[in-house]
């Protein structure tokens, strides 16, 4: 299998605090690594370094065989990797209903037409499991399962081939946050999507990963197939 990302020595520091060190990993195509560690140990800032919102102190982030390390590259490789965050009420622009929230970057990253846009939009909306009546509210209006799918669907309109899920469902109740894995994994087996799937829960992880990598005292301590 090709591997979609490789991440080679990569360190970060914040004010000479150095919170991870020499970080290596690689995700293959269609596979989910899981990247486990106790609260404060360092995954949020793993993935923020891979979707280039933190800048690594040093290292080489590989997407596809091309360095993205540096934030000149990065940005003709957006919107190919994408990050869903903990916290589903502050994912979302709180003044836009779900339909625009979805149909923001498809209008930023395409030159769709009114009536095809509505199209691609009603696509999204049945892979994600919402109705059309969610399109019309806020998301307060909405429940944080009703929001992570609207965050799946702005995210899958722009075709990513690598997606860093960060503790997508903890903010989640159970049968939700069932619903939500189920539905990552449809996504996965119908695009073939990679994930990295950051998370403090275990069990979450050996219910969805292929692999996990264990986060200890700032590196990577081993990495495990899950079978
Ligand atoms: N921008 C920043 N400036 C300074 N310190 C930071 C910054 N971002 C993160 N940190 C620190 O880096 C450490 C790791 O934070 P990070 O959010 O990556 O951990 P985490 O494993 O994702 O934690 P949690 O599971 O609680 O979300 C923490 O001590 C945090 O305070």
């Amino acid at each position: 299998m090709s591997h979609v990302l490789s991440v080679k020595s990569l360190s970060k520091s914040f004010d000479s605090n150095e919170i991870i060190k020499d970080i290596n990993f690689s995700i293959s195509k269609g596979e989910t690594l899981g990247l486990f560690g106790k609260s404060g140990s360092g995954k949020t800032t793993v993935g923020k370094c891979i979707t280039g919102l933190e800048k690594p102190s040093s290292g080489n982030i590989i997407f596809k065989g091309k360095d993205i390390s540096d934030r000149k590259t990065i940005s003709t490789i957006l919107p190919k990797i994408q990050m869903i965050f903990q916290h589903p009420e502050t994912s979302l622009n709180p003044r836009m209903k779900g339909f625009e929230s979805i149909a923001e970057p498809l209008r930023i990253h395409s030159s769709m037409r009114k009536n095809e846009l509505s199209e691609k939009i009603g696509e999204l909306v049945e892979l994600v499991g919402l109705h059309m009546e969610h399109l019309h509210r806020y998301p307060s209006q909405l429940s944080g399962g009703e929001i992570q799918r609207i965050v799946l669907a702005r995210i899958l309109s722009v075709k990513p081939e690598l997606i860093v899920a960060d503790e997508p469902t903890s903010m989640l109740d159970v049968s939700v946050q069932a619903q939500i894995l189920r539905l990552m994994q449809k996504i996965q087996d119908e695009t073939g999507v990679s994930y990295l799937f950051v998370s403090h829960d275990i069990e979450v992880l050996r219910h969805v990963c292929h692999r996990i990598a264990y986060l200890e005292n700032g590196t990577i301590a081993r990495i495990e197939k899950v079978n």
